[in-house]
């Protein structure tokens, strides 16, 4: 892992998208101090699909809030590319979020008044950047969007809206996807297929993503699972199946 002292936003390497090097998270409220990610380490490589699970409370969250620039560690070093986070203020750390990172909730965020096209341009405009037609439209096509882009949120289904927030996500062509629960909220046929498409985009179009998810048979999907336990990545399975992540949540007590 190279690390970078200088302020400048540089490009991600072709390796390594995401680096934490030795990152501790430290949550305080008042005199209660939780240590919610303990001295974590992690490489995530370029064109992978890698899960998190781990029992509620274990630090998923934290562990994808500080890696997305989106929190701070109260320890350690966090990369994007060759960019170390820390060394950027929140003004910079806003500005490699909006054109490095897409985001994916387990709420979809579309805004309900725009259509479906407004919304997938929306976070380009904002920035000032002129969307690139044909990386939208072949992001549309592969989704199964084609046909809906002038429809509002609210006529679509929940994959649908799920699948509008992906293509939003991979706009800006950004260096890595974070995912949090984005199948949380969907039944089992459109989780399928909103996890069928994580894994293409991963696979065709050589994306990043990072999801995290309780749902091994979610997380069977990915490349590679990490389970957390205690803030602490206590495992790492490769070409995970559901059972063996049910069977390893189960056995740290939690789901
Ligand atoms: N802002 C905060 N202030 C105080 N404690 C926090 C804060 N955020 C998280 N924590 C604590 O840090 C620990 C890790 O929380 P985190 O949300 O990362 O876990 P998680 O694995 O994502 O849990 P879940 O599956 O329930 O979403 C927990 O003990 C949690 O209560």
């Amino acid at each position: 892992m190279r690390r970078g002292g200088s302020a400048d936003i540089r490009p991600a390497p072709p390796g390594q998208v995401i680096g934490l090097d030795r990152v501790t998270k430290v949550h305080r409220t008042g005199t209660v101090a939780v240590t919610a990610l303990d001295d974590v380490s992690l490489t995530v490589p370029r064109g992978t699909f890698l899960a998190v699970m781990g029992p509620s409370g274990s630090g998923k969250s934290t562990l994808l809030q500080i890696a997305a620039g989106l929190d701070t560690p109260t320890s350690g070093t966090v990369m994007v590319g060759d960019t170390d986070l820390g060394s950027l203020n929140e003004a910079r750390r806003t500005v490699l979020r909006r054109d490095r990172i897409g985001f994916v909730f387990q709420g979809y965020n579309l805004l309900p008044s725009l259509t479906v096209e407004q919304n997938i341009t929306l976070p380009l405009r904002l920035a000032g950047r002129a969307p690139d037609q044909e990386w939208i439209r072949a992001l549309v096509d592969r989704t199964g969007l084609d046909g809906t882009l002038h429809r509002r949120p609210a006529e679509m289904s929940g994959g649908q809206q799920q699948r509008v927030a992906i293509v939003r996500a991979l706009a800006a062509r950004p260096d890595i996807v974070f995912a949090d629960e984005p199948t949380g909220a969907l039944d089992v046929r459109s989780s399928g297929h909103v996890l069928t498409l994580l894994r293409q985009i991963v696979d065709e179009l050589g994306q990043t993503i990072v999801m995290v998810t309780h749902d091994p048979a979610a997380a069977a999907r990915a490349h590679e699972a990490l389970i957390m336990a205690d803030g602490r990545i206590v495992d790492v399975i490769g070409d995970p199946t559901a059972q063996e992540l049910a069977g390893r949540l189960s056995s740290l007590g939690g789901r």
